[in-house]
């Protein structure tokens, strides 16, 4: 079983440009010291539902550091993996384990998702963010820094749901982020924007690995894949079909159905 952190990556992570701001992303923590949700070591995980296996027997490393894609064809799993490993879904059978401990409700709130259709409440842009701040402990610095990273400093009066739906998806990310979360899961976060939202939410997003925020994040978009992924995980019909560092999977998939994929054939 192998195992995947930016030392058997080699510099790529590092490699990728690093967005310049003017306000940290994470004024109150700048280190990861504390952060040990990690490594996470998933066996034998199966998710039956209706008589059906969705997911069927997975196993699955993820090392500490660095962005993780998981792709796959329609209906592979990838977003009922997402809900098993933030707690959303409890499993039928298998082990999910958080360095070394099951999960449990602490561990959800050290995780973060973000779903392709934002969650937002009916509010102002300010109270989306204030909502979450209350309880993780954060003040309107916090709050107006986190508004300007995502590049909606000037909105924080609007009502969310005036907001486009790029807009939209960096205040459910800002929300995210305003958790100080140690995993972000990213459900195909960019799936119906337009090419300037995807640099922009790509752009957070690599700010917040920058910043030690472990990132997890489902896509179909094999160029979004290649430019953020430090590693790939496959999935084919509810199992890992294959987990491989970047370059390597992208140069060469070595499962069938990756490489079909890869090439824009049916896959089932
Ligand atoms: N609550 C549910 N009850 C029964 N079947 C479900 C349920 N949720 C998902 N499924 C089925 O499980 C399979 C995997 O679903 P999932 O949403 O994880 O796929 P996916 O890989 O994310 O697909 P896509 O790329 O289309 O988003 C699908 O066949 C789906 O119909």
């Amino acid at each position: 079983m192998q195992h995947f952190d930016n030392k058997m990556l080699g510099d790529q992570a590092a490699a990728t440009p690093v967005a310049e701001r003017d306000v940290p992303v994470r004024p109150t923590s700048p280190t990861t010291a504390g952060r040990d949700l990690l490594p996470l070591e998933v066996r034998g995980l199966t998710l039956r539902l209706g008589g059906t296996v969705l997911i069927d027997g997975l196993d699955l490393d993820l090392g500490p550091h660095g962005c993780t894609m998981i792709m796959g064809p329609n209906g592979a799993g990838k977003s009922l993996l997402v809900k098993l490993l933030h707690g959303l879904i409890t499993p039928t059978a298998g082990r999910i384990s958080w360095n070394g401990r099951a999960p449990m409700a602490a561990v959800t709130r050290r995780q973060a998702l973000v779903f392709q259709k934002p969650v937002l409440l009916r509010r102002s842009v300010a109270a989306n963010l204030d909502f979450v701040l209350k309880v993780r402990g954060g003040d309107r610095g916090r709050r107006e820094a986190l508004l300007r990273h995502v590049g909606l400093g000037d909105k924080a009066r609007q009502p969310a749901r005036l907001l486009s739906g790029g807009e939209q998806q960096r205040l459910a990310l800002a929300r995210a982020l305003a958790t100080d979360p140690e995993i972000l899961f990213l459900d195909e976060p960019t799936a119906s924007l337009d090419p300037a939202s995807v640099v922009k939410i790509e752009e957070i997003v690599r700010d917040a690995r920058a910043a030690g925020t472990r990132i997890v994040f489902v896509t179909h978009d094999v160029g979004q894949a290649r430019r953020l992924a430090d590693d790939v995980v496959f999935l084919h019909r509810g199992r890992v079909a294959e987990h491989a560092p970047a370059g390597r999977f992208f140069r060469t998939p070595t499962c069938r159905a990756a490489r079909d994929y890869m090439d824009g054939r049916i896959v089932v």
